[in-house]
């Protein structure tokens, strides 16, 4: 085991109070109907799920933009993130987040300006520019702090700006389309809360609540909508022993800020500390004008949505949203170990080995099945997005651009004679059937991550977490991606042409014809082929590479890598100085101004009312089995 980077450990969440992780009951937030059942396609995947090899689903779990949609740089965390490659290495990698409807027919072009990737429903283009500079500095620009990047080289650099330019990677222009659409699919639909809302019985049953009652339901994912009736006035709830969802308990004035740990384009996220129990959280505060101004609001509110329906110890957890008149709150379980990005970019080549790549790939699979079945398409794997849990384990971050599905199937059994599992010869569980048919035509996710089929524009499914999945496991094990070109367009073109190598020369990692097998399945261009386009995550459970892994086990594994702790839990070891200027006062919130948004918003109607878009935001608070 390796002790790798340091750590602040002390971060005195409930998970760690019960362990490691959060209690391992069956989905502790699961969707319910009116009549107080789970989901039959839920239900069923458990039932069946418990009686296979399988681990429950629940058992074990970037943008890198620098331009917004007006074209000004931005995103701290992407200056970071590029500083932290060295010069001669160049990498540029960049999230790209476009809206609907991306046909990139010449996405072979050479020619950058001439290609629509560039210049997506018009917005400018964040380009890799051919003499590898980069656009000017956000005002905010943190003081870089250069990771991988010899003293020497620092101290011959003559300005920060320069050595920015050298080692920054290109990010690209996120743009969310349509707003304010509410169409099925776009956005939750909203219980009403007025109208007797669901509440979780003891026992986990559901029933009718007391209107009057602190606890209630919130907004139904579209997704689920099969199990409800369609159009009816169907809700999501929570049903469970171990979760509670209550009104919100809490306010900014709740917490003491300790430091800023991260940094995005409409977010800043802070260690707190709630005054009242002195619990270490990380809170992701966003700005309302700038996700205005950016068109995130929906991004803003899936990703709410998604941290709250979701349960599972390799997810990060959230235990608090709300709002302020300026900002969205998200109250969040705080990785003390940092970003697994930072831990492979600490490792000699950047890499890890194949037994390392082979846990941290299970524990992605597990995280990236449940989320599946919750219907749910992640579409931003990379390291970046994957924090480490104190304990070493993964736990997943950042939804803001993950979709959620329209109404899916029921996850269905796979026999073992017609293509289950042959290791084991039990049956498979098809969780594809959950979002199979959903397609969804974003262009989002990371330039070096990006699926084919995200690339063409002609749509695409959740068959992407498995392309991602297959980059992912190759960079853990070769420090680097495998259709990486010298500019976006060479990159696109690669992955759109190109076969995946594997390093062979004498200083690269030795890598076992099982391990090359699976990533050439997951890096099948053609998605319908592509390991994981049968029955979801149980394709790639199943493949020989893991035949050794104990799926149900791996959160009580040891991982190969261990955050160092810090002295004290407030000790953020693991994570960048990020400058404090632009710091939120989250402390001085006006209590009686916890909704709507700022009068200088864009958002006043003729009338002098303001259109308040976050009026769909939930504000709750989810209590933990455990918690005091
Ligand atoms: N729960 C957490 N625990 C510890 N650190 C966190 C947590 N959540 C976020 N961070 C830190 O804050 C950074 C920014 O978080 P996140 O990626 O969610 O923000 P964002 O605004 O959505 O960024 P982006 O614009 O790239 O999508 C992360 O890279 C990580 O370093």
């Amino acid at each position: 085991m390796t002790q790798l980077f340091a750590s602040s450990p002390s971060a005195v969440t409930n998970n760690e109070k019960r362990g490691n992780f959060p209690a391992l009951s069956l989905p502790s937030r699961k969707h319910s109907n009116e009549s107080g059942h789970l989901p039959t396609r839920i239900k069923n995947f458990f039932r069946i799920n418990s009686s296979s090899s399988h681990s429950p689903p629940n058992a074990s779990g970037s943008t890198e933009r620098e331009r917004d949609s007006h074209g000004s740089v931005k995103n701290e965390k992407s200056a970071f993130r590029q500083s932290r490659f060295l010069p001669g290495i160049g990498r540029n990698r960049s999230t790209t987040v476009a809206s609907e409807g991306n046909p990139l027919d010449d996405a072979m072009s050479p020619t950058a300006s001439a290609n629509p990737y560039f210049a997506h429903q018009g917005q400018p283009a964040l380009r890799h520019r051919n003499d590898g500079s980069v656009p000017s500095s956000p005002p905010d620009t943190p003081e870089l702090q250069v990771t991988g990047v010899s003293a020497v080289e620092q101290a011959n650099t003559t300005n920060k700006e320069e050595l920015a330019r050298k080692l920054r990677r290109v990010a690209s222009a996120p743009n969310a389309q349509g707003l304010f659409t509410s169409g099925q699919g776009d956005r939750p639909q909203t219980a009403d809360l007025g109208k007797e809302p669901l509440v979780e019985q003891s026992g986990g049953s559901m029933g009718l609540a007391d209107p009057n009652s602190e606890e209630y339901n919130l907004a139904v994912p579209s997704s689920l909508s099969s199990d409800f009736g369609s159009n009816a006035s169907f809700r999501r709830t929570y049903s469970s022993n171990s979760i509670k969802v209550r009104n919100v308990e809490v306010g900014p004035a709740s917490f003491d800020k300790i430091k800023m740990i991260g940094k995005g384009d409409v977010g800043k996220v802070y260690l707190v500390r709630e005054k009242k129990s002195s619990r270490l959280y990380a809170m992701k505060v966003l700005s309302k004008k700038e996700m205005i101004k950016r068109n995130k609001i929906k991004r803003a509110l899936a990703e709410q949505e998604i941290l709250a329906t979701s349960n599972h110890p390799f997810i990060v957890t959230l235990y608090h949203s709300f709002q302020s008149e300026d900002y969205l709150y998200l109250c969040m379980e705080y990785c003390s170990g940092g970003e697994f990005f930072r831990t492979l970019q600490t490792r000699p080549g950047k890499s890890i080995s194949e037994d390392a790549a082979r846990f941290y790939a299970a524990e992605v699979i597990a995280a990236l099945e449940y989320l599946h079945l919750m219907g749910f398409i992640y579409r931003d794997l990379k390291p970046e997005n994957i924090l480490l849990h104190q304990s070493g384990h993964i736990m997943l971050s950042d939804f803001d651009l993950s979709k959620q599905s329209g109404p899916g199937g029921a996850p269905t059994m796979i026999p073992a004679r017609s293509g289950g599992n042959s290791t084991t010869g039990l049956p498979t569980i098809d969780t594809k059937s959950c979002i199979a048919d959903f397609r969804t035509n974003s262009f989002v996710g990371t330039e070096e991550y990006i699926a084919p089929e995200v690339i063409k524009g002609c749509g695409h499914t959740s068959a992407v977490d498995w392309w991602t999945l297959g980059i992912l496991i190759y960079e853990m094990l070769y420090g680097t991606t495998p259709f990486k070109g010298k500019n976006r367009n060479a990159t696109f073109a690669s992955i759109l042409r190109d076969e995946v190598n594997f390093p062979e020369h004498s200083g690269a990692q030795q890598t076992s014809n099982l391990c090359k097998s699976l990533i050439r399945k997951l890096l099948i261009k053609d998605e319908t082929k592509r390991l994981g386009a049968r029955a979801g995550a149980s394709d790639v459970k199943t493949h020989p590479f893991f035949r050794q892994t104990q799926w149900a086990l791996i959160r009580h594994m040891k991982p190969p890598m261990i955050p160092h702790q810090g002295r004290a839990g407030t000790d953020t070891v693991n994570f960048r100085n990020v400058k404090e200027s632009a710091s939120v006062d989250i402390g001085g919130t006006d209590p009686t101004r916890m909704k709507g948004v700022p009068m200088d918003s864009g958002l006043a109607t003729p009338n002098g009312e303001l259109n308040d878009p976050f009026e769909e935001f939930n504000s709750v608070t989810l209590h933990h089995e455990g918690d005091m």
